[in-house]
């Protein structure tokens, strides 16, 4: 069954003090909040938007990350066989993201039994920019990866309604993410994701298999443990 871990502390006092990952366009790191955001990049079907948020902007997702975490504490998910995954998981919104014994799914409340906090609405303004065609997002999963985290090639495919985009915010340590193909197998292709990028997975790449390698621990100093958050922004039902 599911454990409940000790919360992950993220960021941390030294933040002031802390150094910030360059963002990829040397022009976000100028940019204030009001500044035009990064055009997307493809990659494959998936839009990746480089440096979308700027450093203050990072530290105050995570201020309101380490919130929503002390209302829904970080679990460890486990596979129906009872192994645990290398991620630490919780989520804000109506519906949280749950793995143990019984199976992967959304649930309405954490496995400690409280309702997840919402969804903090910078996010939200960031799903009405790159998506605005969709419904509104109904569930943020919220990943923290360690050091030797990482995330098998795998299909988003326990929502409803599959026409809609995944938004996925990373924070934190760079990650080797990679893409390959709606089908098993074939070739894929790879990306380091940084702190403050978003990636929009939707339209044909919806299903599209997806994963993260590895993450390059100590490349960021936005947590102060060290690692990487993943965001994603999903429609659920
Ligand atoms: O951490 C990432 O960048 C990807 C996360 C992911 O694929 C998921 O949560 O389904
Ligand atoms: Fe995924």
């Amino acid at each position: 069954m599911l454990q409940a871990c000790p919360p992950v502390q993220i960021g941390g006092k030294n933040l002031k003090t802390s150094r910030e990952y360059p963002p990829s366009d040397p022009a976000a790191q100028t940019a204030g909040a009001d500044a035009p955001r990064p055009a997307p990049q493809a990659l494959r079907d998936f839009r990746h938007y480089p440096g979308w948020f700027t450093p203050d902007e990072q530290r105050t997702l995570v201020d309101e990350i380490r919130a929503v975490a002390a209302a829904a504490p970080f679990v460890t998910p486990v596979t129906r066989r009872g192994q645990p995954l290398s991620v630490r998981m919780t989520s804000a919104g109506r519906f949280g993201w749950i793995g143990d014994r019984r199976g992967y799914r959304y649930a309405e409340t954490h496995p400690a039994g409280m309702g997840w906090p919402p969804i903090p609405p910078r996010l939200l303004d960031l799903w009405a920019a790159v998506a605005p065609d969709a419904r509104p997002p109904e569930s943020c999963l919220i990943n923290y990866y360690g050091e030797g985290a990482r995330m098998g090639l795998h299909q988003d495919r326990d929502e409803a309604d599959l026409s809609q985009p995944v938004v996925s915010v990373s924070l934190g340590d760079d990650a080797l993410f990679r893409v390959g193909n709606v089908a098993r197998g074939g070739s894929t292709e790879s990306l380091w994701l940084r702190s403050g990028d978003v990636l929009v997975m939707g339209g044909p790449g919806r299903l599209r298999h997806h994963g993260v390698d590895r993450i390059a621990f100590g490349t960021s100093a936005l947590l102060a443990q060290g690692g990487r958050i993943n965001l994603t922004l999903r429609v659920v039902t």
